[in-house]
Parts: C-alpha cells; sequence; structure tokens
C-alpha cells in the first residue's frame, strides 16, 4: 500500500482548524486565551470514537513541555469534534489531533442493545472478557495494577457467563471509563501535521500608541531635542492615555543626498534630514544620533517611559543613507547598478533618494542577515520590545519569516508592526508570517458600507487568525484628504472610529491639534513636514481635541470589551452616515455598543437596532446605559433605539448593565 494511502488511517482525520495555509505559518494568540482545534473525525462502521488535542510549548525553550493531551468530544454527533487547550504563556505551541476506535466501547454499546431485545450474549461476553484482559495488560504495563485488577474481575466474571451480574458489569459505565483508558492506541491515527500557534503578550493585541519626533522635543522649532527633554513628555503622552510611544529613527542621519525642508532634493546647511536617512560618520543603525544622547541617555529615556506604564516602539527601518559606515565597510550587501554606483530606494512612486538599499537576496546574504538580526537584538538588550518595521513590502518575505522567527524564538516578547501599504494579499502574507500587527486601509475608509465590509473581514477568521489592525488615522507620510477639510469634527470622529473598532490604534503627534494642512492641494502630506525639520509644537493650541482624546482611551482602559480585537459586530442603524456595532467580552462581563457618524459637518439622528439576543437582554427587559463620551446614563427598552451625533460628540458610546434580582434589592452590573 501507498504511503499516502496508509496515511489517511482507519480513523479519518480532516479539516483540522485552526491552520494557515496548510500549517505552513502558525496561527496568532494572546497569552490567557485558549486554542479550540475543531476537525472532521469518522470511520467506517459505527465505532465509538475517542479524540484528542495533542499540544506543548515549544518556546521559549526554557519553558518547554512534553506533549499533553486533552480530550474532544462531538456534541452535535455530526462527526465535528472539537477540544481546547490553555495558552498560559507567551511562546510558540504546537498542536495536532488524535482519534481512535474504542472497541470496549462500542462493544458496551452494541451488548446493551442485544440484552435489550432478549439475545443469547454469551459469545459477546467472551469477546469482552479477551477484551478486558489486553486492556488490564496495559494498565499493568502503565503502573495502574488497581485498573487491571479491576477489569480482570470483570473478565472473570464474563468467562462464566450470562448471569444479571454479568450484565449488570457489562454495562457499568465506570467499567467503561476505565477500560477506555487503556484502549489499544497502536491502532490510532495521527493527522500528518503538526501545527502551531504564537502566543502574544497581551500588548500585542491591545495598545494606544503615539508617534512624536524627541528631536522636536524642545518644542521652538530650533532647539534640537535629546531623550532628556523627550523625557518631559511622558507625562503628556500618558495624560492623553496612550501606552505606547512609537519613535521614528533616532539614530545618525546621513549628510550626502540629504534632504531639506518639504522634501526639497537639496538641504541647506542647518537641515536636519529625513530621520530614515540612517548613517552617518557617528554609526548606523546600532548608534544614537549624537544630537539626541547617548545610548544610555536611550535606554534612560525607555526604563524612565515603562515606570510611567509607556512602551517604547523603536522604527526599524532597513536602509542606509550613502553615508552609512556600512556602505564603505560592506559594499557587497548593496545593490549596484551596472556602471558601479548603489542603486537609490524607492516604494513607488514614491522615491527615496537620500537611502540605499541591501542586497537581500545577493551572494553575501550570509552575512547580512545575521547583522540585521543583530540589530534588533542590540535594541532589545536595551529595552525596546517592539518595532515599527518601516516597509516590509520591499524586502523579501523570507528574510521576515527568518528574522522574526530567529528573534522570537529566543524573545517571545518582542512584537513586530508592518508598515506596509500596498496590495491587500501582500500585506496579508506579512502578517501571517510573523508580523503580530497590521498597518490597515482604515485610513482611508470613508463611507459606512466600505467600512463595515472592511471590518468585517479583517476581525473574523480567517484573517483574525493571524492579522491584527493598527488603525492609524494619520501618520507623519499621511494627512488623509478627509481631515484637510473635516475640521475638528473629522478629527473626533477618525479617533473614535480608530479607538473603538480597533483594540490597536494609533496617532502621530497633531492629530490632537487637528494639525490638517497639506503640502498641496490634492497631497496627503503635510505642509513644513516634521520628517524633514524641528517642529514647534504648541500643544495647548486653541482647538484643540486633547480632552477629547484622553476620553477615548481612558474608556478603551476601563471596558475590557474595547480591549479585544476580534469580538467587533455591526448592527443595523436606519442613517447612512451612522455606523451602529457593538464589542462584548466572551463571558459578557464587559459589553459596549458604539454609533459613530461619518458627517463632520451637521447633526445626523438615526434609530439603532439594538442586539438584545446577543446582549443576553429579554425583548421586555429595561436596562441601563452609561454613555461614557458625555456620562450620562438612561434607561432603554426594547429593540430600538435613538441617537444624535453631533460634530462636538460624533460618537455615543454605551457600556450597558443590567438589573440583577438579588435578595435585598435590584443591583445592576456590567
Ligand atoms: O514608503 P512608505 O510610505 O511606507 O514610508 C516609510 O518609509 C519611507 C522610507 O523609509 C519613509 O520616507 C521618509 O524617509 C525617506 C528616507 O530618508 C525619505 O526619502 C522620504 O522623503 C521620507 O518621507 C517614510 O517616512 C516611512 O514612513
Amino acid at each position: 500500500m501507498s504511503e499516502r494511502i496508509e496515511r489517511i488511517g482507519s480513523t479519518v482525520i480532516e479539516n483540522v482548524r485552526p491552520q494557515l495555509d496548510a500549517g505552513r505559518w502558525p496561527v496568532k494568540r494572546v497569552e490567557g486565551e485558549s486554542l479550540t482545534v475543531q476537525a472532521d473525525i469518522f470511520k467506517e462502521g459505527h465505532d465509538v470514537l475517542v479524540a484528542v488535542v495533542r499540544w506543548r510549548q515549544s518556546v521559549p525553550r526554557s519553558q518547554a513541555t512534553e506533549w499533553a493531551e486533552v480530550p474532544m468530544s462531538s456534541p452535535k454527533g455530526n462527526d465535528l469534534w472539537e477540544g481546547s487547550f490553555p495558552l498560559t504563556s507567551n511562546g510558540r505551541y504546537e498542536y495536532t489531533v488524535e482519534a481512535w476506535p474504542d472497541f470496549f466501547a462500542t462493544w458496551v454499546t452494541e451488548i446493551k442493545r442485544k440484552v435489550d431485545v432478549g439475545r443469547d450474549v454469551r459469545s459477546e461476553l467472551l469477546e469482552g472478557a479477551a477484551m478486558l484482559r489486553a486492556h488490564a495488560e496495559r494498565a499493568r504495563q502503565d503502573g495502574n495494577p488497581d485498573d487491571a485488577e479491576r477489569m480482570l474481575k470483570a473478565a472473570t466474571l464474563f468467562d462464566q457467563g450470562m448471569s444479571p451480574n454479568a450484565i449488570a458489569a457489562a454495562v457499568d459505565p465506570e467499567l467503561k471509563r476505565v477500560a477506555s483508558r487503556y484502549a489499544d492506541r497502536s491502532v490510532a491515527t495521527r493527522y500528518d501535521r503538526v501545527l502551531e500557534v504564537f502566543v502574544d503578550r497581551e500588548k500585542a493585541r491591545y495598545g494606544s500608541w503615539y508617534e512624536f519626533f524627541p528631536r522636536s522635543a524642545p518644542r521652538d522649532g530650533r532647539t534640537h531635542g535629546t531623550f532628556k527633554d523627550a523625557e518631559k513628555w511622558l507625562p503628556y503622552v500618558q495624560s492623553l492615555g496612550f501606552d505606547v510611544i512609537y519613535l521614528p529613527p533616532v539614530h545618525p542621519i546621513g549628510l550626502k543626498a540629504r534632504k531639506g525642508k518639504n522634501n526639497s532634493l537639496t538641504a541647506g546647511p542647518d537641515d536636519v534630514g529625513s530621520p530614515w536617512a540612517i548613517g552617518g560618520p557617528e554609526g548606523g543603525h546600532k548608534a544614537i544620533h549624537p544630537q539626541l544622547g547617548t545610548l544610555e541617555d536611550f535606554a534612560r529615556f525607555v526604563k524612565e517611559a515603562n515606570a510611567q506604564g509607556i512602551e517604547i516602539a523603536m522604527d526599524l527601518a532597513y536602509q542606509c543613507s550613502p553615508d552609512h559606515p556600512y556602505v564603505k565597510e560592506h559594499p557587497e550587501w548593496f545593490l549596484h547598478r551596472p556602471d558601479g554606483t548603489i542603486k537609490t530606494a524607492e516604494n513607488p512612486p514614491k522615491r527615496y533618494e537620500d537611502i540605499v538599499n541591501f542586497d537581500w537576496l545577493g551572494p553575501a546574504r550570509d552575512t547580512l542577515w545575521p547583522e540585521l538580526k543583530s540589530v534588533v537584538m542590540h535594541w532589545v538588550n536595551l529595552g525596546v520590545r517592539i518595532f515599527r518595521v518601516d516597509n516590509p513590502h520591499t524586502k523579501p518575505m523570507q528574510f521576515w519569516a527568518w528574522m522574526i522567527r530567529e528573534v522570537q524564538t529566543e524573545r517571545p516578547d518582542i512584537i513586530f508592526l508592518a508598515e506596509a501599504f500596498t496590495r491587500p494579499k501582500v500585506m496579508k502574507a506579512l502578517a501571517k508570517l510573523g508580523f503580530g500587527q497590521s498597518y490597515s486601509y482604515f485610513t482611508w475608509r470613508n463611507f459606512k458600507a466600505e467600512m463595515q465590509e472592511y471590518l468585517e473581514e479583517l476581525t473574523q477568521p480567517p484573517v483574525s487568525d493571524y492579522m491584527r489592525a493598527n488603525f492609524w488615522p494619520n501618520t507623519p507620510d499621511i494627512l488623509p484628504e478627509f481631515l484637510q477639510r473635516s475640521g475638528p469634527g473629522g478629527f473626533r470622529l477618525r479617533a473614535a472610529m480608530a479607538a473603538t473598532l480597533s483594540s490597536v490604534w494609533g496617532m502621530y503627534c497633531g492629530y490632537e491639534l487637528c494639525e490638517g494642512t497639506p503640502v498641496a492641494p490634492g497631497k496627503e502630506e503635510y505642509l513644513d513636514s516634521e520628517k524633514y525639520e524641528l517642529k514647534a509644537w504648541d500643544l495647548d493650541r486653541p482647538g484643540n481635541i486633547r480632552d477629547y482624546i484622553a476620553r477615548l482611551n481612558g474608556i478603551r482602559q476601563r471596558h475590557r470589551a474595547f480591549q479585544l480585537y476580534d469580538n467587533l459586530r455591526f448592527h443595523p442603524s436606519e442613517n447612512e452616515q451612522v455606523m451602529f456595532y457593538s464589542k462584548r467580552t466572551p463571558d459578557g462581563t464587559s459589553q459596549v455598543l458604539v454609533a459613530v457618524s461619518f458627517d463632520p459637518y451637521n447633526a445626523q439622528d438615526s434609530v439603532l437596532y439594538v442586539p438584545l439576543e446577543e446582549l443576553g437582554i429579554q425583548p421586555d427587559e429595561t436596562y441601563q446605559v452609561h454613555e461614557l463620551m458625555t456620562d450620562t446614563r438612561s434607561l432603554w427598552q426594547g429593540p430600538t433605539a435613538q441617537v444624535r451625533l453631533t460634530p462636538e460628540q460624533p460618537a455615543a458610546i454605551w457600556a450597558i448593565y443590567r438589573f440583577r434580582r438579588s435578595e435585598q434589592a435590584f443591583d445592576y452590573y456590567e
């Protein structure tokens, strides 16, 4: 028989899920969750089947465990089986499925039927006795003599022929349970793949990001900031409720081909250059820009931020200014033109004249790749645990797959965010191969139907099994057209959407000030972009929406439903300008409803259809809602509610409280 046919086994295990691309990549979960594994399992005939999920933790190696098993069940009896195992800690786990026929249990089922219709079962009892002796032998070998004894006693009784005692023993559920432990697993089928799940720490799923340029920290637009200046921003960022600070590159910046203000190709003597043009005489990817400080200053900044409950996400831009030490020391790492010059980089239609690219798959990759991994580990050793990876889609997939797996095998707590705005399949492939978070098209979804359709795709399996979209209403590269015309109402509503639709969101400094002037009509770049100059940020600027942002983040912190990613459900709202959705924790202890307007200019009214059944509310039940943006409470009853949203309050966020009858009185719970 061919190996292929052999592998089917007598018990068939098919359609094991979750699994990604035939098991090529791990699915993703977060520590504290469990993984529910499902499979279609069946066998010819009517044998009773037993199935288990086999699992073990494989990374970190210091916590690797032996294979363990959890039972699977098929509650509906339709050959669909499932079982769950706990993902208690950050790392990589393996799992597979095994199933086998339990012949003794089958025998019990059959003998019951025969006895019920008065058949002579003497011969069947002898078969049962033989089976129990084989089971007893396995029990003895496993070191369980008591179980062996119990089965042998029943076998002796069966040998003595048909008696009320023998029949009673044959159908005794306890005997069946004991025997089942020693079923003959040499006939088991094991699913022919070992699958993986990568279990991130919670920060991969829930976080509120704030981006700022530390070199602008003094806020006068003239003085180059240091990490010590940036430390002074920590209380500000904290007051807005953010818990991750993402810093654009903090390395020395090249002089050759340095860009000037507003992306000009000629820089003046005082121009600071784009921080993504990494590398100068002072060092490259492992060095700190001398005007920002020293490595020690950086490490201190990270420590101070951590002490204030904020993690630092570092930019990982694998590219070099022509002045980078690598260019001189390792010319073999770069892509050269036929005339011998090194090629400059681009992300069409954008051109990056101040940087050059590595020759990713060239003959020197065996030294290049380990060096690039060592860049990550260098910063990890200084306390960084999150990396925002610049333009990963312009580098080969196999490099990322290798690099992320290598890093996370040593340090599973490291999280990588893919800054890839490109074709959907490419973005998904990056997520599959290991990026724990991804940028998304949220930034450009301006209408209800397209937003709902996109979110439904992102937050449901199979995509939610491997991709977590981090929603950014702006970045230093992107001032969306919508915000250029919307006024503060638009800034409020886009922030409310980002912060309540996804459990991970972020914004770039200036958003809270409603900064919305483009470099030119029809362009998405900011005028006087901070990418090329120091900025004088007046954080108290009139018309700012700091309180609004802080309130949104505070709600996210207090209401756990917002901290989960795949729990978003849309519900009908009669007005096309108003989107209505809910989020709840699986145990129902946190449940929220959100209505948000797409109109930054006018008030919008809508009738909302409350998903009473999903929220566990009876049709005639009165429940309390607490609108969290305005801190107002109301009593609702029935399947509809009315909302008015305005540019000042474009989102309503309700926590739901149900009345519970206690012995003394009614009290309510979330
Ligand atoms: O290409 P993306 O739109 O994904 O943008 C990211 O990568 C760019 C290249 O690193 C980066 O561009 C900035 O740095 C370049 C190199 O110094 C410079 O030539 C560009 O003008 C500047 O915008 C961009 O900021 C980053 O988000």
